[in-house]
């Protein structure tokens, strides 16, 4: 559908219309009761999410080329059907390709106070180069006060579907200097600045050097205890028990041609995922959903 065709069929006026950037890229710019927030076609990717009488809770770069094909860096890219490097001795985009193509808008309505809106992916060009062909993506944002985010991948093949996935959400911070993540206490990880050693997190994690770390074997909510922990960012999933935290600090954010060099002060990923040991193996014929589920509170001194 064209951008007259979306809003024309999903348009909500004064709460879900549709643009699209000189590139060509279709965004829905969404304003409900109690946030606002920004999704692209492309990747399905939130670029944006502020419940009102908060500071924005998703990290987009100035520097981010919105144009097609190429990630957009911040929001949330959804990786599948691998995270970061393809490890099947195969060649293929960083995260997979789900961020780079484009999704369809099938579902949305304002329920309540909340807008809800379903973006699918099914097998392409792209896709099929890759290798993967019988598989089906649903996306499903609910935006609100709360915001949740569901992907499901079913397998149409009559083989086993190898994957990994992720939400890889980037969190705005007031400073990554002063922010600290709890909730993996106790949770082993591989260190991925650390040729990959698997450590014991012990207390909170803070952010003091370029930081990759996958969490292995966990299910836990994350509390980002952002700007001194006087806002609290609550992440809580389902369906996910590996959790990605990672920031490039400045020798990384450097090499990333579309990051601001100052950017990495402003933000953290904290990435709801299945990877690494977690990685699914879907029946044929069977579905695998994962959630996050974010809420946002300030905290009184
Ligand atoms: O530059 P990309 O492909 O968006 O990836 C960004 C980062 O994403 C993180 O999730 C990975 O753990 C990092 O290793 C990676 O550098």
């Amino acid at each position: 559908m064209d951008i007259n065709q979306l809003n024309e069929h999903f348009g909500l006026p004064g709460v879900l219309v549709f643009h699209a950037t000189p590139s060509g890229l279709i965004h829905a710019d969404i304003t409900t009761p109690h946030a606002t927030a920004t999704v692209y076609l492309q990747g399905a990717h939130l670029a944006a999410w502020q419940p009102a009488g908060h500071q924005p809770v998703i990290f987009t770069s100035r520097k981010t080329e919105l144009v097609p094909g190429k990630a957009i860096r911040g929001g949330v890219p959804i990786a599948f059907p691998w995270f970061a490097n393809r490890h099947d001795g195969k060649t293929g985009p960083s995260h997979g390709f789900a961020r780079i193509q484009d999704w369809t808008l099938v579902f949305a309505a304002l329920a309540g106070d909340d807008l809800h809106l379903t973006l699918t992916l099914g097998p392409n060009e792209l896709s099929r180069s890759l290798g993967f062909d019988q598989f089906r993506l649903a996306y499903q944002l609910t935006i609100g006060r709360t915001l949740t985010m569901q992907l499901t991948v079913a397998n149409d093949a009559g083989a086993p579907l190898v994957f990994e996935e992720a939400l890889h959400t980037y969190y705005a911070v007031t400073d990554i200097h002063e922010i600290a993540i709890s909730g993996l206490d106790g949770v082993s990880y591989l260190d991925k600045v650390d040729n990959f050693n698997k450590k014991l997190q012990q207390g909170d994690i803070t952010v003091a050097g370029p930081t990759d770390r996958v969490y292995l074997d966990t299910t836990a909510t994350c509390v980002l205890k952002d700007h001194a922990g006087k806002r609290h960012i609550n992440v809580a999933k389902t369906g996910s028990t590996t959790t990605v935290v990672w920031n490039p600090w400045e020798d990384g954010a450097a090499k990333l041609a579309d990051m601001d060099p100052t950017e990495w002060h402003e933000f953290v990923a904290i990435e709801t995922v299945n990877a690494a040991k977690d990685t699914i193996t879907l029946a044929p014929g069977a579905t695998h959903t994962m959630q996050a589920r974010v809420t946002v509170e300030t905290v009184e001194s």
